[in-house]
């Protein structure tokens, strides 16, 4: 079993639990669940930039990173920043983030937040809407071409932009469908955990230009994005490059600063 297959068989364990506790009705009757969402897709499009900066504590290929961060000051550096939006990892046990990280983002910051998670099931769906989320993130590589149909189409109805995320040309071709708004390509292969900007580049001309292009992972510099720009990226999702710092808004503000001023 590679790290991803058992975040999955995980994950489905830790819904099943979860269905038991809190049912859907109750999801829906959280204050959040008839919030409009902000469009991420919309936000890039208009942007100069184009960051996307996530709050990462830990990951399965980097034990530490940063464990002594308070979510919402994170989302209001990164606000005041003036990143594009904020990807919040909600993983507990492969990431050391939860759901009530996204929550306490949510009351800290009006900017669009993405729930970072691996989606499964149509319960972490209404699960991200009740808890403030703007966008959902599906990973190609778990999830079936009718998962991922049913799953966008139901984030879109309850009014929250999809990114698609894809590692390869098979993944990308089975995706490709109406209810996506921005399609990511992950420089890291979460099997093996290599990173590799090629990975991006080589993707790119094969998304059609309907969706907002999105290069996630392994980006720390100004010179790597102005190269994916090139390639018709216009979001570009960072992680540790800003967590690992003791301040990362400060360290995400210095990042825009110096993307503007090339
Ligand atoms: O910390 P980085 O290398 O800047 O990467 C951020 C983000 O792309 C990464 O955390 C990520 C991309 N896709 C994922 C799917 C699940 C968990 C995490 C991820």
């Amino acid at each position: 079993m590679n790290i991803l297959d058992k975040i999955v068989a995980d994950k489905k364990k830790e819904v099943d639990l979860k269905k038991g506790l809190i049912p859907t009705t109750q999801l829906e009757k959280s204050v959040l669940f008839n919030r409009t969402g902000a469009s991420l897709s919309t936000a890039l499009r208009n942007s100069q930039s184009g960051i996307i900066a996530e709050h990462k504590r830990r990951s399965p290929s980097k034990q530490t990173i940063n464990q002594s961060t308070n979510v919402g000051m994170v989302a209001k550096g990164y606000e005041n920043a003036g990143v594009c939006g904020m990807s919040v990892l909600t993983d507990i046990k492969y990431f050391g983030g939860s759901i009530e990280d996204l929550l306490l983002a949510r009351a800290c910051v009006t900017m669009p937040l993405l729930r970072k998670e691996f989606m499964i099931d149509e319960y972490q769906v209404l699960e991200a809407k009740a808890h403030g989320a703007d966008v959902i993130l599906l990973i190609a590589a778990v999830l079936s071409q009718k998962e991922i149909k049913s799953l966008s189409e139901l984030a879109k109805s309850l009014g929250m932009d999809v990114l698609l995320e894809v590692h390869n040309e098979a993944e990308l071709q089975k995706s490709i469908m109406p209810s996506l708004d921005m399609l990511g390509v992950n420089n890291r292969n979460l099997k093996t955990f290599e990173v590799s900007l090629e990975t991006s580049k080589e993707l790119a001309t094969q998304i059609p230009d309907d969706f907002v292009k999105v290069s996630e992972s392994g980006i720390s510099s100004v010179a790597a994005i102005n190269e994916l720009k090139q390639y018709g990226y216009q979001g570009f999702l960072i992680g540790e490059n800003f967590m690992k710092t003791e301040n990362p808004g400060q360290s995400a503000l210095d990042f825009i600063n110096a993307l503007q001023n090339v």
